[in-house]
């Protein structure tokens, strides 16, 4: 290769860490092939260096001197492997201000600040990659910002968190228990330093929200995004979601309406006909629908080691071919021109629309089917379908299937239903998608 190499430091040698080195020493002929140059670590820091140390020796500078690193005139790119949100904000935007390019896997980072940090960078001409951030390896920003480009695109549904999908899988195919997956999950490097991110939603929703600004065009508003985790699922419900030809899965939604974006990840009941209802393990799934192009379906490795630096790695490239182009002229980092994104308002969870499995455990006497449908009726809910199970002596279970309805009726109707005396636990309401 003719040109110079291309100067990386790395900031954090944990999993991702740890895995872009591999991939990068291991690919360095090809990836070099590739970038019309050779993309060299030349510089390590991380809070507890001896992992590192090991494995660079005294090969090239490996100490805990983050914003020095960030400093250092010879360094062309800093990749941001720490994740959090303070320490990395502080780093990444002192990197910027360095005028150096940032390649990032921290999508808490780029939720919570991405609008600051865009900004920053446009401002300062240099690039900040993020594909690694969202549903890890597969290449989904790309396919957004760059292939998808001509179409108005309608709505963005995925599992897009590898620990929850991990999770429900095995609870549904081994029956365990959910701490037990959870730490399985743990150990084999798919879930947040800190794992209520994961299964409480909040890591969908950071990827979530940046989904949708590369869909419609919009700021970065995590703030504004409903998130509801997989803890109070309930295994009855994995399995009356089976009998009826359905699968739980988190899923993340952002869908666009005449009146906003609807912005949200919660369980979702999705027909186990369709592919994503398959989708099992880590893996992860993203669906977008294009005005001109119709559905489209993007299937990998969501997290991991290698999987996760197939991105960073890409995005390596991607700065490397790209960092003497006019700034102007580059790809925008949400897809839309800065200038040019839009005001769509993020509609409050009681506007959306979609159609509900309800689960009511109720006493078994005449009139009770009636009075549920009737207040379900006088909310403009229809049943699409419905089945009864017996509980035990004089109890049952009534799951009910709606129709499309707007979520502010079907809470109102629920609070009715609970406040009945023959009603005997709160009612379980799961929201369902057909995702097409
Ligand atoms: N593990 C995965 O499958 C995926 C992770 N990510 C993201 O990649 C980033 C890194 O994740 P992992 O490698 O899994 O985490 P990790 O916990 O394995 O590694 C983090 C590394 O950064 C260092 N570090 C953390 N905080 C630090 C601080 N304040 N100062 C100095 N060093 C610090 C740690 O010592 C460690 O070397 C996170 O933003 C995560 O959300 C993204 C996609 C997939
Ligand atoms: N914890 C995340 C890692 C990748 O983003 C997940 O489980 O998907
Ligand atoms: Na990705």
């Amino acid at each position: 290769m003719s040109l110079k190499p291309i100067k990386v430091g790395l900031l954090g040698f944990g999993v991702v860490g740890g895995g872009t080195y591999s991939v990068l020493t291991r690919n360095a002929e090809e990836i070099a092939r590739r970038a019309g140059r050779n993309i060299d670590i030349v510089r390590v820091a991380t809070r507890t260096p001896s992992k590192a140390k090991a494995v660079f020796g005294e090969a090239l500078p490996v100490d805990d001197d983050l914003m020095g690193l960030v400093s250092d005139p010879n360094i062309d790119i800093v990749v941001e492997l720490i994740g959090g949100e303070t320490q990395a904000r502080e780093l990444v935007m002192q990197a910027i201000a360095n005028g150096k390019h940032v390649v990032t896997a921290n999508k808490a980072l780029l939720a919570m600040h991405g609008n600051e940090i865009f900004a920053a960078a446009s401002k300062k001409g240099v690039m900040v990659a993020f594909e690694a951030a969202v549903a890890g390896g597969i290449p989904i920003v790309k396919a957004i910002r760059e292939g998808l480009t001509a179409n108005r695109i309608q709505w963005v549904a995925g599992i897009i968190n590898g620990t929850t999908n991990f999770i429900l899988s095995e609870m549904r195919h081994r029956g365990l228990p959910f701490e037990t997956v959870l730490s399985e999950a743990q150990r084999l490097g798919y879930a947040e330093a800190d794992p209520t991110f994961d299964v409480e939603g909040v890591d969908a929703a950071h990827k979530l929200t940046l989904l949708a600004s590369l869909a419609f065009g919009i700021r970065v508003q995590f703030d504004k995004a409903y998130t509801e985790g997989i803890t109070t699922l309930k295994q009855e419900d994995i399995g009356h979601a089976e009998r009826l030809g359905y699968r739980i899965k988190l899923l993340g939604i952002a869908k666009r309406r005449s009146n906003g974006i609807e912005l949200r990840v919660h369980p979702t009941l999705v027909p186990a006909s369709k592919l994503i209802a398959n989708v099992e393990g880590a893996m992860n799934a993203v669906l977008v629908k294009g005005d001109a192009i119709g559905e489209t379906m993007y299937y990998g490795a969501g997290a991991g080691a290698e999987p996760t630096a197939s991105a960073v790695v890409a995005d390596l490239v991607d700065v490397t071919r790209m960092h003497t182009s006019d700034p102007e002229n580059r790809v925008p980092h949400l897809a839309f021109q800065p200038n040019a994104l839009a005001d769509f308002d993020i509609l409050p969870i009681s506007e959306i629309r979609t159609s509900y499995y309800l689960r009511f455990n109720v006493e078994d006497r005449p009139g009770v089917l009636a009075d549920l449908t009737r207040i379900l009726a006088d909310k403009s809910i229809s049943i699409n379908a419905m089945v009864q199970e017996q509980k035990g002596e004089g109890s049952a279970a009534i799951i009910i299937l709606t129709h499309e309805a707007r979520e502010g009726d079907v809470v109102d109707a629920i609070r009715q239903i609970e406040n009945l005396g023959f009603v005997h636990s709160s009612v379980t309401r799961i929201r369902m998608e057909n995702l097409s």
